[in-house]
């Protein structure tokens, strides 16, 4: 479990993280979430004791980061892959962390194992592909087989398989009753992984809450209809507080009424359907109404036509 409360960090005249509180539970994936520059690594450099908060507390089951005995064996951490000496092997690197912190050799052959390194285990971390070194980094935050792992974009550069797999881990050690705290800006992965969000937005807490609540909040009812009368559809449908648009020559989405409603209307005109479907919204869809106004950096250019200037 991590508690934050308050938690603040200021740099400067920048408030990088400004009073949050928030839980992470046990048992389940929490998404961290996010525009760039929202104040998630901060958030999560704090968690591991790598940042002193401005104002605030954070603990990991109870107790701040650096006060536990065996920090490895409690919180695992991936939060920037690229922070392995480049002249040591992945094996090397994993048995200085094991040796430093008492966990056995044996372990380290396992982590390797699990995280798909065992042909490149002896091979410099310096020549490593985006991937293997998030690989490696994943295994680093194994090593002690903590009981929450905080992971900072995992499945950056990981190939499709790679992808899969750290979803798969990530949702196993979350039922054995670990805290999995994630961020990534990979809408649909996060969808798919995540079972709880919380979602920053400069500095602060824009939404807390399970994934799927999150989805629903941001639904409208927007309910696909297939007709061969389109026009007359259109025309009975148009009134204040609705909205009908085009989409194929025998399609329209109505926004503001209820599948029934548009049932009833076109059955009393004598319109046939063909169709009435429920338009589902992505998380990315609710995210981007979510953090709309929290947006920092956003580009206004228009993007480049062909034949445009080079
Ligand atoms: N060491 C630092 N010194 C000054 N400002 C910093 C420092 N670290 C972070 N910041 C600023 O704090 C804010 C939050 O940064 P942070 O890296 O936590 O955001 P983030 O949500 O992780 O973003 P991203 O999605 O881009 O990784 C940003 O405006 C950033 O420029």
């Amino acid at each position: 479990m991590i508690e934050a409360m308050g938690l603040t960090k200021k740099y400067g005249e920048k408030t990088a993280v400004d009073g949050i509180s928030f839980t992470v539970r046990p048992g389940v994936v929490t998404g961290f979430l996010g525009p760039n520059g929202a104040g998630k690594s901060t958030t999560m450099r704090m968690i591991v004791g790598l940042d002193r908060p401005t104002a605030g507390t954070v603990t990991v089951n109870g107790r701040p980061y650096a006060q536990h005995r065996a920090p490895l064996g409690e919180v695992g951490v991936l939060l920037d892959a690229k922070g392995v000496h480049p002249g040591r092997t992945a094996r090397e690197h994993l048995v200085a962390q094991a040796t430093t912190h008492g966990i056995r050799s044996r372990r380290v052959d396992h982590v390797i194992e699990i995280t798909g390194l065992a042909s490149v285990a002896h091979k410099r971390a310096g020549t490593f592909s985006l991937g293997m070194g998030q690989r490696l980094g994943i295994a680093n935050a194994l090593l002690g087989d903590p009981h929450t792992l905080i992971l900072d974009e995992p499945v950056n550069g990981l190939d499709p398989e790679g992808v899969v797999w750290v979803r798969t881990l990530l949702r196993a050690l979350a039922a054995e009753g670990r805290t999995v705290l994630l961020s990534s800006h990979l809408m649909s992965e996060m969808a798919l992984t995540a079972d709880q969000l919380i979602v920053l937005g400069r500095g602060q807490v824009i939404a807390d809450a399970p994934l799927k609540e999150i989805v629903a909040r941001a639904q409208t009812t927007t309910v696909r209809v297939r007709t061969p009368a389109v026009a007359a559809l259109t025309a009975l449908l148009r009134r204040p507080g609705t909205e009908v648009t085009s989409v194929e020559a025998d399609e329209l989405d109505v926004t503001g009424l209820s599948a029934q409603d548009i049932a009833d209307a076109a059955a009393s005109a004598g319109i046939a359907l063909y169709g009435l479907t429920p338009v589902q919204q992505s998380l990315e869809d609710a995210y981007m109404q979510l953090t709309a106004e929290a947006v920092e950096y956003r580009s206004f250019a228009p993007l480049p036509t062909a034949g445009g200037s080079r």
